[in-house]
């Protein structure tokens, strides 16, 4: 398997210790980014971080930021989180009235710009969109809360997006996010999706950075079944 297709795994901070974050950070430094949820209290009923937490987190991070912003009016709010050096920012198509503008103004400022998709969310309207996006974020719980089960139930739409993503010969990155584990990041490998979230199933672990060894032989090896 080549570099460029090694699954990723981002494990998410939202289940580490929010009173030590930089030593947080430093657990995971073997992971390919870090997953950090922003939640507003009202595109979600939870509660996160917001620009500036971000921005430092940015600075003190070993490795570069997956930001998934779970925010209303993404128009108005995700260009900040790129122009504070987010590497990645991916905003919910539930809470744009634009996505091909915001995603084209996360460009010019440098991030990969990102599309996530509730559970309820078809995705066959974005599909003809894929050369805007650098990354389709298919949830596999509903967005909001850390330690939740994974929906078996969202495979076929993640089929259906790697086949339109393997079709369009984009090298647009499919991640899952959502109750991804040991148990469960195969299934999600063998669907199709190259770019793992995984929160309390790393975070919960005695050595974090094994479990990220772990998750991404896990993931490869059932890959090759796609
Ligand atoms: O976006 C979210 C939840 O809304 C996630 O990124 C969670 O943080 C994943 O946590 P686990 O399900 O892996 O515990
Ligand atoms: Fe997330």
């Amino acid at each position: 398997m080549s570099t460029s297709s090694a699954p990723r795994i981002n494990p998410s901070i939202l289940t580490a210790d929010f009173a030590n974050l930089e030593r947080e950070l430093g657990r995971i430094a073997t992971a390919d980014f870090v997953h950090v949820d922003v939640m507003d209290n009202h595109f979600v009923p939870n509660l996160t971080f917001g620009k500036t937490m971000v921005e430092r987190l940015n600075e003190v991070s070993p490795i570069p930021l997956d930001v998934h912003l779970m925010i209303s009016d993404a128009d108005h709010w995700a260009p900040g989180y790129a122009e504070v050096g987010a590497a990645s920012v991916t905003f919910h198509a539930e809470a744009s009235t634009d996505p091909v503008t915001l995603a084209r103004r996360l460009r010019q400022r440098g991030a990969r710009a990102g599309i996530a998709l509730k559970p309820g969310t078809d995705v066959e309207p974005y599909l003809e969109l894929l050369p805007e996006f650098d990354q389709i974020l298919i949830m596999t719980v509903e967005p909001g809360f850390g330690g939740q089960s994974f929906m078996t139930d969202m495979m076929p739409k993640l089929r259906r997006a790697a086949d339109a993503v393997a079709a369009s010969g984009l090298d647009v990155w499919l991640q899952v996010d959502g109750g991804i584990s040991l148990d469960t990041i195969g299934t999600a490998a063998e669907a199709g999706a190259n770019t793992f979230v995984a929160g309390s199933a790393v975070y919960n672990a005695g050595e974090p950075e094994a479990q990220i060894a772990a998750l991404r032989a896990a993931a490869a090896s059932s890959a090759h079944k796609h």
